[in-house]
């Protein structure tokens, strides 16, 4: 369904932003390890980690929804999962297979892991490699893409695994593994990306010269995951975006997750000279969070480059967005990744500032775009690509032309974000 976007004049208000995803998928597969009862509270409403409820469930762990966002899991501890009848379908998640295919392979169940069309185009050779190291035998269409058949013979083998990429998906899939193993698997990571993974089991660190070296074995305890899921950063990331580039603004965002793997794009908003105040810092568990408020800027050009793009892999797109009301050159480079995401990114970017009337160039691994602080948007129907991060940057943008604009499939932002058509709404009115 095509969604309209009207020019906003003023953009201001009080949002709660949906929990944060990522840590809701971890903290229901965390709490199905656990040797018993969970209660997750503010757990995400959006498709993607109901993905992961469903594949929980299959592999035979009890999950209540009494309401209110809260999930009750009965955990069964690492050796109570049991073999699924049917497959387990990860629908748009990326989190839910790559994560979910190094508890299977640890476990040692036999799966079999479908998705979507979008998440069937997604590679997996990156989690197959190591995994069947580890000792799994996984059988993928191409030996690159779901559907994936996971099954293992013997022991879980311990793996030395520097990371080839900065994943956290690969690096939590192979930790993930890893807890079944008699003997520590290490991964080493030399770019940090999200460590949710590592705070919520507790997981054993060494920092050396520049690295991590991260690892798991059957000897770790499985904490219970009794917590509140903090609101999730990289939905306050469109708010920051909108809230910085238009005229009237001011937007309040209450209990949002501050963990500095995550908030790369705040320290890039702050480089680029947007009012933005942090307040209430507290801790949620394991987690930091607090109230973040964001008010009309003059923005500067900026430059993102590779060490910093895992900790804003998400919010390049609406980065992007910011990029083309500052005065001068920005350039986003060591962003290759994300042409491996729920579409190409950069490929539905560059179409979408090509529709806005935007003056930029694309790279293989990023964007150069030359923006102006008067730069008024071309009204225009905007493709999602049925990408919930490319149909709420280009919502974003739209609000900034003088005249209506439809953003195509937008229903797609419920992966994510299920209430920001009405967010977006009540900002604006
Ligand atoms: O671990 C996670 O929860 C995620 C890691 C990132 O993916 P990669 O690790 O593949 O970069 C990110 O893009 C995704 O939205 C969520
Ligand atoms: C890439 C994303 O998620 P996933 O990889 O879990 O599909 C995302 O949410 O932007």
């Amino acid at each position: 369904m095509n969604y309209e976007v009207q020019p906003a004049t003023t953009l201001q208000g009080k949002i709660d932003l949906p929990a944060d995803k990522s840590i809701s998928h971890r903290s229901a597969m965390f709490a199905a390890l656990h040797n018993g009862r969970s209660a997750i509270t503010n757990f995400s409403e959006a498709a993607d980690p109901h993905s992961t409820l469903d594949c929980l469930r299959r592999l035979g762990i009890t999950i209540e929804e009494p309401g209110d966002n809260t999930v009750i899991v009965e955990g069964k501890g690492r050796d109570g999962l049991q073999t699924p009848s049917k497959d387990l379908d990860c629908g748009n998640s990326g989190t839910t297979m790559r994560l979910l295919s190094g508890i299977i392979a640890g476990s040692g169940v036999s799966a079999r892991l479908t998705g979507d069309e979008s998440l069937s185009a997604r590679t997996m050779k990156r989690i197959i490699d190591p995994l069947t190291e580890m000792g799994a035998i996984i059988e993928a269409r191409e030996a690159d893409y779901a559907p994936l058949n996971i099954n293992r013979e013997g022991p879980v083998k311990p793996l030395y695994f520097p990371l080839p990429i900065a994943s956290a998906q690969l690096k939590s899939c192979v930790l993930l593994a890893g807890l079944f193993g008699e003997d520590p698997t290490e991964v080493i990571e030399t770019l940090p990306s999200r460590d949710h993974t590592e705070r919520l089991l507790g997981l054993s660190i060494e920092e050396m010269d520049n690295k991590k070296v991260i690892s798991a074995s059957r000897e770790d305890v499985i904490p219970e995951q009794s917590y509140r899921v903090p609101n999730d950063f990289s939905a306050a990331a469109f708010w920051l975006v909108a809230g910085a580039i238009h005229q009237d603004a001011e937007i309040t965002l209450p209990a949002v997750g501050l963990n500095p793997t995550r908030t790369g794009a705040l320290e890039i908003l702050k480089q680029m000279d947007a009012d933005i105040t942090v307040a209430n810092q507290q801790r949620e568990g394991a987690e930091p969070i607090g109230d973040i408020t964001i008010r009309s800027s003059s923005l500067k050009p900026v430059e993102i480059t590779e060490e910093v793009v895992p900790n804003c892999i998400d919010e390049i797109p609406i980065l992007a967005i910011a990029m083309l009301f500052t005065d001068g050159v920005s350039r986003i480079s060591g962003a290759e990744e994300l042409r491996h995401k729920e579409t190409d990114r950069l490929h539905a970017l560059a179409e979408m500032l090509e529709a806005a009337g935007a003056d930029f160039e694309e790279f293989n691994d990023g964007l150069e775009i030359k923006g102006h602080t008067g730069f008024t948007p071309k009204p225009a129907v905007f493709d999602s690509y049925h990408d919930h991060r490319i149909a709420m940057s280009a919502a974003v943008l739209a609000s900034m032309a003088d005249d209506p604009s439809e953003i195509r499939d937008g229903e797609c932002t419920a992966i994510s974000y299920p209430g920001f058509w009405d967010d977006l709404q009540v900002l604006t009115n």
